[in-house]
C-alpha cells in the first residue's frame, strides 16, 4: 500500500483516501497502481460490502498529474490508468464517494463510476481535457451523456468551464451539496447504510445498475486511443509546460 492512498475499513465501508496534500492529490502512477491493488482486494473481501473515496485537506483530486504527461504514455494498453479504470468499470460493490475543493479531470470522472456523491458548496468540478489539448477519458464521453444527456454532457466536455456543486446537483451528476463540516459525515452514514444490507442482493442490483459496463469498458478503449495520441501533439505538449512553468 502507497502512502499515497491509504485505506481503512469500518463497519464493512472501506474508506480509500488521496493523500498527496503538496499537489492537490494529483495522481501519479504509483497511486493508480495502489488504487487498483486496493479495489482487487476489496472486491474479494466479504468484509467490504461498500467502498468510500475521499480526498483530504480540503481537496478531492487535481486529476492526473501533469508532469507525468510528458514524461510516460499515461493511457497507453497495459498503463496504470488504464488498470485503475478496468478495476473501477468491473467493481461489483456500490461505491460512494465525498468530495470538497477541487475534483479536476480524472478527479470528476471517476465520480461517474460511483452511486452516490455527496459534495459542498466549496467543490468545484472540471473536465478541462479540450483546454489540455486532450479528450474525454474514463467513459465520460459516453457515461455522462448516458446520465444528464448529450446536450449537456457536451456543453461540459466541449465548453469545459468549471462548475459548482450546486451545477452538479442540478445536472444529476452528484446525490447531494452538504455543508463542508458534515459532508464526509453524511457520505459516511449513507455507506454504512448501504454496507449493512445484504450483501448479496446489494451486489447484485449494483451489477444490474451497471449492466453496461461492457459500452462503458469500449469507450475507455476508445477514448485512451484518441487520447494517447493528443498526448503527444505539439498543442498539448506546450499547454503542460505552461502549467507546470507557473
Ligand atoms: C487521465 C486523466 C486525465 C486528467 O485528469 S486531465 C486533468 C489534469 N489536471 C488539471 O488540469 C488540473 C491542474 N491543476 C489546477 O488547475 C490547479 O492546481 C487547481 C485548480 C486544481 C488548484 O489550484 P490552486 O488551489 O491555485 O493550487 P495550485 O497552486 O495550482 O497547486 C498546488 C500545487 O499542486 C500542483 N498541482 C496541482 N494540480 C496538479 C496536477 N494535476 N499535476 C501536477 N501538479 C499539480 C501545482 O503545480 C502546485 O505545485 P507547486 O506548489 O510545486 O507549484
Amino acid at each position: 500500500m502507497s502512502e499515497l492512498v491509504t485505506s481503512q475499513l469500518i463497519n464493512k465501508v472501506l474508506h480509500i483516501s488521496f493523500h498527496r496534500e503538496d499537489k492537490k492529490n494529483a495522481l501519479t502512477s504509483e497511486m493508480y497502481d495502489a488504487l487498483s491493488a486496493t479495489l482487487k482486494s476489496a472486491k474479494a473481501n466479504d468484509e467490504v460490502n461498500v467502498v468510500l473515496f475521499k480526498g483530504s485537506e480540503g481537496c478531492f483530486s487535481a486529476g492526473n498529474d501533469i508532469a507525468d504527461f510528458l514524461k510516460q504514455p499515461v493511457l497507453e494498453e497495459g498503463s496504470p490508468v488504464l488498470k485503475f479504470l478496468h478495476e473501477l468499470t468491473n467493481f461489483d460493490k456500490p461505491m460512494v464517494a465525498a468530495v470538497s475543493g477541487p475534483a479536476v479531470g480524472i478527479g470528476t470522472t471517476l465520480l461517474l463510476h460511483c452511486d452516490l456523491v455527496y459534495a459542498t458548496d466549496q467543490t468545484y468540478f472540471s473536465l478541462p481535457f479540450v483546454d489540455l489539448g486532450l479528450c474525454p477519458e474514463a467513459g465520460s464521453s459516453y457515461l455522462l451523456t448516458r446520465q444528464i444527456g448529450y446536450v449537456r454532457a457536451a456543453e461540459l466536455l466541449l465548453l469545459a468551464e468549471p462548475f459548482d456543486a450546486a451545477k452538479a446537483k442540478e445536472l444529476g451528476i452528484i446525490n447531494d451539496v452538504v455543508a463542508v463540516d458534515k459532508y464526509y459525515e453524511v457520505a459516511q452514514n449513507k455507506a454504512e447504510k448501504l454496507a449493512s444490507k445484504p450483501a448479496h442482493a446489494l451486489r447484485v442490483s449494483r451489477q444490474l445498475l451497471r449492466s453496461n459496463s461492457g459500452l462503458v469498458s469500449k469507450a475507455i478503449e476508445r477514448e485512451a486511443r484518441s487520447f494517447s495520441s493528443l498526448l503527444t501533439s505539439d498543442e498539448a505538449k506546450a499547454i503542460f509546460k505552461k502549467f507546470l512553468e507557473k
